[in-house]
Order: structure tokens, then C-alpha cells, then sequence
């Protein structure tokens, strides 16, 4: 193929989750040589003409490249040379315990909300309601930061970024009825995070702040650096697990090792909620502060929240106003689409039409738990209890339902227990000598819908326009970027948290690891997904692709599947729909051998 490029990047990232943070003497394999140069914009990937030179570094897309971490340095966070930065901080908790336990309860009490844009069912938030009832005439009062560089970090999509802004409105309505107030702070640069929430809880007089804990390494380690910061101004910064049903760290195998395996991991998950029912139990919504009180706070009320920042912009009004109508914001929102989805047959349905793209059969909650507008706790109680108070058993579908709710829960404990995979290092260190191809034009096929596998071609056009695609589809999709198209899988993890409304680290890498096979187990086995054998059993009817594909709307039958050899070039020339990217054979052929390779051994 003319212009096409074939080249090796190994040695730099594809967008920024982690700069490796460096303690001395242990950061010796990290070559910061290797970090190309910054570049601020996004280069468009774009098919080359023959004669232009090729690029060597076609997919420099963002303005941090921090080296990929070397294999044994990623090994010193297995063997606990490095502590993880969960370790960090709850060394810093504890360090700094005895300071923060003598801490008066001031005027008010701060709780600053993050992933976790409700009231009801919200650990940290209900910490500090109890911390300022304790103290008469003392508020809560409600925190938010918007930092443009956390998401730059984060790569959070326009969509999901709309999503939390309109969220943030209904929390500040929802708390003004409380008369709390909800400050929206504005934090240019990430580095002053810290400092801006201490600032915020000295102009409010308070001696407490609380917040759930998040995962991410780099928010993390920021909590680690707040704990002590707060600390030695006289503020106690304190973070709780709210994130998870079962808080990560508690599930451990024999050798008291984190599971990496999803199913006795999940066995140990069911158990353990089995012996701890209570921390499904839900948590009150704040108390009122009195008006009295609160006046003061009325400059608080008048702030009006943030429009996004200009590179995070939806493109246009009509696109806002569709994603509006097709995710509602907020905690009431969240709520009433779980209650119906908790009515619905569609749920006892689940275990049978959840990998069925057509059908909506699936709660399409993601977006929810991703800013939290929804508790996991509330969903997993509530799915118990329509299920005769079971987690496991009882009917097919709820129970079904309750293990993929778990999933997540089992990405963010692999996360905090190998904090490498945030650093764009796989799961399984091995996988980074697999030699990807880096070829632009193939990737914007595969972006654009245009790779004329019509499945994956229906599923990418899906994320293009509704912001979220169906489960089977990610995995699809995923393993043919991988596999077929043997591009490196994280760009298509990050060019997901581009675009996906749900957009969550944890869930987005360990689906990524998934589909590579470069992550976590679910299966110990290696596979590459038959696109045409998944879409022959998941869209057997072809309605999702029709609906998807307009070129192939009038194509009736099996054809659908794979237009090009069943009906002819000529044909499908004629419906304007692409020829193949790829022949599924040989480019399995070529993938099982470069993974051989890459792995140095007979079987992946
Ligand atoms: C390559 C790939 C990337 C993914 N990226 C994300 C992501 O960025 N954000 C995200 O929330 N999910 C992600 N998933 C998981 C899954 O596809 C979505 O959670 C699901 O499609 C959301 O639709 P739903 O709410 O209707 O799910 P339902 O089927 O109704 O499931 C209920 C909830 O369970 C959780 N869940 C279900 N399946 C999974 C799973 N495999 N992994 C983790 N959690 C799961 C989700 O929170 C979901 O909302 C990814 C999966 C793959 C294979």
C-alpha cells in the first residue's frame, strides 16, 4: 500500500498517565534519554504519500513522553523494593495521625468532591457531615476543583468532561437545598492543587477536609503530599475508600498475594461482601447547615459553575444537546435509571442478551459510577436485595449483572496493587517487547470506522456519535487493533479515553490488558478474536451493523458480515463501503508469530 509506514516505536508513550517518579538509586534502567521532544497539539495520524519520508515517531500525540518504565524496575513494585503509592499514603496518614487526631472542628468542615458527585451513599461525605454536626454552629461546606491540566493528564473526553459540569450543577442545586454551598474552584496548573485546597479551607476557617480516595497514581500521590501538607498548617486532610464495594487490599489469596486471576478473585469478593454485609450498607445524605450559619457563605452560592476549557469543548450545540438527551446528569438521573433497570426484564434477561449489541440489554450505568454520581454500593445492595437479598445464585440474570459490577471493582485492586500499568507499562512486563506496528493509516481506519470489517467498522461509529460502545464490541474492537491490525493496543486505550463518555482508567486499561492479552487474566489462555465468527454470533440478525453502517443497509443476509468476499468488490465498490484493512488468516498468522517473538517463546 502506497505511503503505508511500518515502523518500531518502542521507546516512547503514547499519552501521559504517570511521570515515573524517581527515588534515589532505584531509577538507574530509566533512560530519560529517550524522551522525545514536547509537543503541545495532537498530530492528526494521516496516510503518507510515497514519497514523503517516513516519520519515525508517527504517534507523538501528546506534550509528555516519560520513557516506558524497564521491566525491572516495574519488577521492584512486585517485589515491595518500591512502595506502592497506596503505601505512601497511608504512611502519610499514619505519620501523621497523632497531629490530625488533635485537630478542633473549626467553622466549617470541607468535603471535596471528586470522583463522587452525589449525597446519598458517599463515605467521605458523610464523615464530614458527622465532623461539623459535632460541633454547633459549624458548616459543611463543598469543594470541587477544575484543573485543565488533570485532564489533560487524566485524558478525560469532552463528553465525559460535559458530563461532570453538568453533574456539578445539580450537586450545587441539590446542596443548596441543604444550604450548603459548592465552591468551583479554578486550578490552572496541577502542581497547585494542593495549595488551593488548603487556601480554600483556611478562608472558610476549617480544620477538616474530607475526600475519597482515588486511585490513579498521580492522585495518589497527591493525597500522600496533602496529608502532609494540610498537616503542618493545623488541618486534618482525611481520605476514605468509597470507590469499590470492597475497598482494594482486603482480598487476598493463600499466599497473601493480590489476586491477578478475575475468578477466585471474584469467589474471595462474594465471600468476603458475604461476611461484611455492612459495608453495603447505605449512608445518610448531609444534614441541613442552619441559614443562620451559613450566610456567610452567600458569595459561595452566587458562584455559577465553569464552562469547559477550550480544548475539552464539545464541538458544537447539537452535539451537547444529543448527549444531553442520551445521558441525563446527576445523582437523581443516576438513580432513576437504575431503578428501571432493576424493573426491567432486560436485567433478568442479562445473562442471555448482554453481548448482543442490538439489544438493549445492558443498564448503560458506566457513565455514573465512572464521576459518581452513582454509589456501587447502592447499585450492588439494591441489585441484592431484587435478588432475595443474594449476591450470587437466585436469578440467572441479577446475579450475572452483580459479577460484572464486580469487574470494575476487580481493575481498580489490580490497579492499586500494580501501580505500573498506570505508567503505560502492561500487567504482564513480558508484553513489552512485543514489536507493534505504529502504521498512521491504518490506525485512522480503525478510528474512523473505515477499516471494511463491518463489525468493528458498526462499533467504532457507535463511539463516534453516542460516546460509549457496547461491552462486546470493546472487545472486539480491541482485539483487532491488536491482534489484526497488530498496532500497539494503547492507542487504542488512550484514543477510548478520548472519546468514551464512561471513560475510567482502571476499567479502560484492564479491558485494554484484556483484549492485548498484555494485562491481567481473566482466562489463562491466549485468543485472538475471528471478527467475522464474533459478529456472526453477537449481531447474528446484522441490525447492529445496519443501524451503524448505512453503506451496508440494504445488504440482506450473511453478507453483511463480510461484504467484500461475498459479494464482490464491484458490489461493495458500488455501496462505497472500504475494502478489508486486512485478511483475518494471514493477519492472525502474522500476530501469533510476532507475539512468539516478542514473548521468546512456541506459544503466546
Ligand atoms: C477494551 C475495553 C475498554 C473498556 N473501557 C471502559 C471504561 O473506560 N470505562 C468503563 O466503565 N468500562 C469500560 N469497559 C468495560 C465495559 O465495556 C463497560 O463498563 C460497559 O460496556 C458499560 O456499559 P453498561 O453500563 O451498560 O454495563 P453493564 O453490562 O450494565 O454492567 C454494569 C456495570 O458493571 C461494570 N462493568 C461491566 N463490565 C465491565 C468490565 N468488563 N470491566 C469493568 N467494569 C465492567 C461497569 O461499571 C458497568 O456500568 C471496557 C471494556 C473493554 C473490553
Amino acid at each position: 500500500m502506497p505511503g503505508r509506514r511500518q515502523t518500531r516505536v518502542s521507546s516512547f508513550l503514547l499519552g501521559k498517565r504517570e511521570r515515573e517518579q524517581t527515588p534515589d538509586g532505584i531509577n538507574k534502567a530509566i533512560k530519560l534519554s529517550t524522551l522525545v521532544p514536547l509537543k503541545q497539539e495532537t498530530i492528526a495520524a494521516s496516510p503518507l504519500n510515497a514519497d514523503q519520508k517516513a516519520d519515525p515517531k508517527p504517534f507523538v500525540l501528546r506534550k509528555y513522553y516519560p520513557p516506558e518504565m524497564s521491566n525491572e524496575r516495574a519488577q521492584l513494585y512486585n517485589s515491595n523494593v518500591i512502595p506502592r503509592p497506596i503505601e505512601v499514603l497511608e504512611a502519610a496518614l499514619k505519620d501523621t495521625s497523632a497531629l490530625r487526631n488533635k485537630v478542633p472542628v473549626g467553622d466549617s468542615v470541607i468535603h471535596w468532591f471528586r470522583g463522587d458527585l452525589r449525597l446519598r451513599d458517599n463515605k467521605a461525605l458523610s464523615w464530614a457531615d458527622e465532623k461539623a454536626r459535632s460541633k454547633d454552629g459549624t458548616n459543611l461546606v463543598a469543594a470541587f476543583f477544575i484543573s485543565p491540566e488533570d485532564m489533560d493528564a487524566h485524558v478525560r473526553s469532552p463528553a465525559r468532561v460535559d458530563f461532570v459540569l453538568r453533574s456539578l450543577q445539580v450537586l450545587k442545586d441539590d446542596l443548596k437545598a441543604l444550604n450548603i454551598p459548592l465552591h468551583v474552584g479554578w486550578v490552572d496548573k496541577r502542581k497547585d492543587m494542593c495549595a488551593a485546597v488548603i487556601k480554600f479551607a483556611q478562608d472558610c476557617r476549617a480544620n477538616h477536609i474530607s475526600a475519597n480516595i482515588e486511585y490513579e497514581v498521580d492522585e495518589l500521590r497527591k493525597d500522600a503530599k496533602l496529608v502532609k501538607e494540610a498537616a503542618s498548617c493545623g488541618i486534618n486532610y482525611n481520605v476514605l475508600h468509597d470507590y469499590c464495594a470492597v475497598p482494594p487490599g482486603k482480598l487476598s489469596t493463600g499466599q497473601g498475594k493480590q489476586y491477578s486471576v478475575y475468578t477466585p478473585w471474584y469467589k474471595s469478593w462474594l465471600k468476603y461482601l458475604d461476611m461484611n454485609r455492612e459495608l453495603l450498607d447505605e449512608l445518610p445524605i448531609p444534614s441541613p447547615n442552619t441559614s443562620v450559619a451559613c450566610s456567610k457563605y452567600e458569595h459561595l452560592f452566587q458562584e455559577t459553575i465553569p464552562e469547559a476549557p477550550d480544548f475539552k469543548k464539545l464541538p458544537d450545540k447539537e452535539t451537547a444537546v444529543r448527549l444531553q438527551d442520551m445521558w441525563p446528569a446527576g445523582e437523581a438521573k443516576a438513580m432513576d435509571r437504575l431503578e428501571a433497570w432493576l424493573n426491567a426484564k432486560a436485567l433478568t434477561d442479562y445473562h442471555e442478551n448482554r453481548n448482543i449489541p442490538s439489544i438493549d440489554g445492558t443498564s448503560k450505568l458506566s457513565v455514573h459510577f465512572a464521576v459518581g454520581t452513582l454509589s456501587v454500593r447502592t447499585a450492588v445492595r439494591l441489585a441484592m436485595q431484587r435478588n432475595g437479598n443474594k449476591l450470587s445464585g437466585g436469578n440467572k440474570g441479577i446475579s450475572c449483572w452483580i459479577s460484572e459490577v464486580a469487574w470494575r471493582d476487580f481493575y481498580k485492586h489490580v490497579l492499586v496493587n500494580w501501580p505500573y500499568v498506570c505508567m503505560n507499562k502492561p500487567f504482564k512486563p513480558e508484553y513489552t517487547n512485543i514489536e507493534w506496528d505504529y502504521d498512521p493509516e491504518l490506525f485512522d481506519r480503525w478510528c474512523k470506522g473505515m477499516t471494511g470489517c463491518p463489525i468493528v467498522d458498526a462499533a467504532m461509529r457507535q463511539l463516534a456519535t453516542d460516546k460509549w460502545m457496547h461491552n462486546r464490541c470493546r472487545m472486539i474492537v480491541g482485539s483487532y487493533l491488536a491482534k489484526d491490525l497488530l498496532l500497539d493496543w494503547r492507542l487504542g486505550e488512550k484514543f477510548f479515553m478520548e472519546h468514551l463518555i464512561d471513560g475510567d482508567f482502571a476499567s479502560n486499561n484492564g479491558g485494554w490488558g484484556f483484549v492485548s492479552s498484555a494485562g491481567v487474566d481473566p482466562q489463562p489462555y491466549f485468543r485472538i478474536f475471528n471478527p467475522d465468527l464474533q459478529s456472526k454470533k453477537f449481531d447474528p440478525s446484522g441490525d447492529f451493523i445496519r443501524k451503524w453502517v448505512p453503506e451496508l443497509r440494504s445488504v440482506v443476509g450473511n453478507a453483511i458480515h463480510d461484504p467484500w468476499s461475498k459479494l464482490g468488490a464491484k458490489a461493495c465498490t458500488k455501496l462505497g463501503y472500504p475494502k478489508p484493512a486486512v485478511v483475518h488468516g494471514p493477519a492472525r498468522e502474522k500476530a501469533l508469530a510476532r507475539y512468539k517473538a516478542g514473548l521468546g517463546r512456541d506459544k503466546p
